[in-house]
């Protein structure tokens, strides 16, 4: 199949929405382009100054890409959220659309995805790659396809951090957001009861329920499509695991206080730092304790305890 590249040329405060604009006509997954996360990590041990063009890191705007079938007609949609977004925030949003020739991009980008650790036990293996497991690692296969959720990205990290260190086996959990499906799968390999992995977009359902298979838990594991706000209501669960954005987690926590019972976690992630003292504020008024927060340059996590 062939793609067509959109990127839109944005600043920073733009980049939550454009990115959800991009999810909601279902790009399943975007690349952000920050030449100024790129520079707070310059001085870095691990920044590779190969990996970015130095004109790259002079500029001061942003670029958020996402990929979609060249046959797929989006434009006119995508120019009308535009619009909004920059009567919102009076900035300018430009777009540029690119072909994506020569290479299939949906198997490119397996070149550089390769299998890590994350936290004291989970190792994250791409279904394609071998390893053997060392003492007490915990191997999650996983093949992301257009979902997110390869396990890279920091708000992820994050989530499978809290995961590995509070998970101790028993518990029950709704996973919001499940994208591959790649917290859940770390769940219940570390021993939980029962998940319910949900999905507001279709091909993240899927894909999670492929992976949910490939790693034999399809008893464990119940994939489902819908939103989990309007989902979440009278379920009985010890623990929530929300890798959304601040705007979709702020609109979460009052139904997560409802269900979540004292001593419960509500861990949250994909949250920008500009955004945080919102959610930070939003938990403390619905009755939560601030266990921990992680924070990789400009995302936050934090694992949040019902009072
Ligand atoms: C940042 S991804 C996280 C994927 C995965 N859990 C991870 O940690 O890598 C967020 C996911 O939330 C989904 N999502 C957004 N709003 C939602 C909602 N209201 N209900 C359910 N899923 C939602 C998106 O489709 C997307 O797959």
């Amino acid at each position: 199949m062939k793609w067509k590249e959109y990127s839109i040329l944005t600043e920073g405060i733009c980049v939550e929405a454009v990115s959800g604009i991009f999810h909601k006509m279902g790009s399943g997954g975007v690349v952000i382009e920050d030449p100024q996360a790129a520079r707070r990590y310059e001085n870095l041990e691990k920044f590779n100054p190969d990996s970015v063009s130095p004109d790259f890191m002079e500029h001061d705007f942003v670029v958020v890409k996402a990929y979609f079938p060249e046959d797929k007609k989006i434009q006119d949609e995508l120019e009308q959220f535009l619009k909004k977004v920059e009567d919102n925030f009076k900035v300018k949003c430009k777009i540029f659309i690119g072909e994506v020739r020569d290479e299939d991009w949906e198997e490119s980008w397996k070149k550089y995805y390769h299998t890590f650790k994350v936290g004291h036990r989970l190792v994250i293996k791409p279904s394609w790659e071998e390893y053997s497991a060392q003492d007490s690692e915990v191997v999650i296969d996983i093949d992301p396809g257009m979902a997110f959720g390869t396990g890279i990205h920091a708000s992820t990290r994050f989530c499978l951090k809290f995961v590995d260190e509070y998970i101790k086996g028993g518990e029950t959990i709704v996973d919001a957001g499940c994208g591959s499906g790649i917290l859940s799968i770390a769940a219940a390999k570390l021993g939980a009861r029962h998940i319910l992995a949900m999905d507001i977009d279709e091909v993240a359902v899927r894909i999670a329920k492929e992976n949910v298979h490939l790693n034999g838990l399809d008893g464990i594991i119940e994939v489902a499509a819908g939103d989990i706000i309007e989902e979440l209501a009278g379920r009985e669960i010890d623990h929530m695991l929300a890798n959304i954005t601040a705007e979709v987690v702020n609109h979460l926590i009052p139904e997560a206080a409802k269900v979540l019972p004292p001593g419960g976690y509500m861990f949250c992630s994909g949250i920008v730092d500009s955004r945080w003292p919102g959610v930070q504020k939003q938990l403390t008024d619905y009755g939560f304790a601030i266990d921990k927060v992680l924070t990789d340059v400009d995302w936050v996590g934090v694992a949040a305890r019902k009072l």
